[in-house]
């Protein structure tokens, strides 16, 4: 279905999304009662961006299927293809467009620039790739992404070896120099503000000439299994990272071996889809849901009951029954801040307060979404207080309004989970979902005629 919406010349930003203008106000559907849906979602954005680094950098021809087609996986597609490797469609495996086969360049080169969009991980993965590749790579991104944190990638390569030019903001632009190779060796990071910088390093540590040795410097670590997630995906491509101790990882040079992987759902993107069956009391299930998986979205398996849902499992059908009331939660979600915006909004439909910490990270993604996340639920009426490292919400009456979406998939989504049972909410420019779900209208509404009560 997407294979035409996937080269980039034709990619359609919006997909199934669009609207007329960008701008353009979409009225959440309300549901008309319990929810009650199936409901299959595309590939992971996290293994599809690293499967395609990892397959770009490997020592031969590499098969993703059913991977994800999104505005962030063209953004990583294009940014591979620049540096000269070879990504070719092949007939679709999965529901929702074409595999990708990958081949390495022989050498990669520079020479080029790369438009990083809103995606952290081609911002974050693709400046070491670069290091390698031969000649000059400028990487620039979407105005709204240009003031997300890049200092710590910019200060690891250069401490390897790698010739960076930047403005000295530590942010986008920025030119890295690659000659070919990479020194490498030891060096420490700060990745307090997004675990995108470790996971950069390790997927390229072990092409570079000394291989790496990378220690965290900082006082937290958010999003530790996207590191894990990282780590995993090498270890399939006999690249074996030691961690002799939190924070603290060692790459010995090798080869990464060429592989065909199956892309799993993205179980992330299943967030506002369950939180529908929990804030109208219905019943969502996800389809191919992994038996095993290194997504942080299968923690909402545990995370969900908090606010009072049941989980069930039938093969790799998950389903979530909302409950009668919907309790709030305290929370830490030091290691899944992503699921943040869905677990916020749902907390603000609860019955009593709820507190959830350790995301003070998440004011460093598309947006700062501790600060949008309060604003547009206070705007509806709610009473939302931003703390240093997350949420305080007070459970109020919400009303209808105009939902800002801060050019964010997940404040988008965050706001259709409200919308579902707070008439006149309308959405700014919900076509940001495409980021990584260009279906997303598409099957939000089918979700809701599937289950209308
Ligand atoms: O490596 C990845 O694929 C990601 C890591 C996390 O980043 P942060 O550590 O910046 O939260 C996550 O929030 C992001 O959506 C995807
Ligand atoms: C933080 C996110 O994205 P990115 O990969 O651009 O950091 C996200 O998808 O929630």
């Amino acid at each position: 279905m997407l294979i035409s919406k996937y080269s980039a010349p034709d990619f359609d930003p919006y997909g199934d999304n669009r609207t007329d203008e960008p701008n353009t106000l979409w009225p959440a559907p309300v549901a008309a009662g319990p929810v009650s849906a199936s409901v299959s979602l595309p590939g992971s954005k996290s293994l599809t961006a690293r499967e395609l680094v990892l397959s770009a950098l490997a020592d031969g021809p590499s098969l993703l299927r059913a991977p994800l087609h999104s505005r962030d996986t063209v953004n990583m597609v294009e940014a591979l293809r620049a540096l000269g490797v070879t990504i070719e469609e092949r007939p679709g495996s999965g529901e929702f467009g074409s595999d990708l086969l990958v081949t390495p360049a022989e050498e990669l080169l520079g020479s080029t620039t790369i438009e990083c969009g809103q995606a952290g991980t081609v911002m974050r993965f693709v400046p070491p790739v670069a290091g390698l590749a031969l000649g000059p790579t400028m990487f620039d991104a979407d105005d709204s992404a240009r003031g997300r944190p890049m200092h710590a990638i910019i200060s690891a390569l250069r401490a390897l070896g790698v010739d960076v030019n930047d403005d000295g903001r530590g942010a986008l632009p920025f030119t890295v120099h690659g000659t070919g190779s990479v020194r490498g060796g030891a060096v420490e990071v700060d990745a307090s503000s997004s675990s995108q910088f470790v996971s950069a390093l390790l997927l390229s540590a072990s092409r570079f000439e000394e291989g790496l040795d990378l220690t965290h410097a900082g006082e937290r670590l958010p999003s530790l299994p996207h590191i894990e997630m990282t780590i995993a995906a090498l270890a399939a491509r006999g690249v074996t990272v030691e961690s002799p101790e939190v924070g603290h990882w060692i790459v010995r040079p090798g080869a990464i071996a060429a592989r065909d992987v199956d892309i799993e759902p993205d179980l992330s993107n299943a967030a506002p889809f369950l939180a529908a069956a929990v804030v109208t009391g219905g019943s969502v299930t996800i389809t191919g849901w992994p038996a095993s998986t290194t997504q942080v979205g299968a923690d909402l398996i545990d995370l969900l009951p908090l606010f009072g849902a049941t989980v069930t499992r039938d093969g790799d059908r998950l389903t979530v029954t909302g409950p009668e009331r919907i309790q709030g939660v305290q929370l830490d979600l030091t290691t899944g801040g992503e699921l943040a915006p869905a677990l916020v909004a749902i907390a603000a439909l609860a019955e009593s307060p709820s507190e959830i910490t350790g995301i003070g990270h998440i004011r460093h993604h598309e947006t700062d979404r501790l600060a949008a996340l309060a604003a547009e639920l206070n705007g509806l009426g709610g009473a939302v207080t931003e703390l240093e490292d997350g949420l305080r919400i007070e459970p109020r009456p919400l009303h209808g309004g105009v939902w800002r979406s801060y050019e964010d998939h997940r404040m988008a989504t965050a706001g259709a989970i409200v919308g579902l049972v707070v008439p006149g909410v309308e959405i700014e420019n919900v076509g940001t979902t495409a980021k990584t779900l260009p279906q997303f209208t598409e099957l939000w509404s089918r979700m809701l005629q599937d289950g209308a009560a």
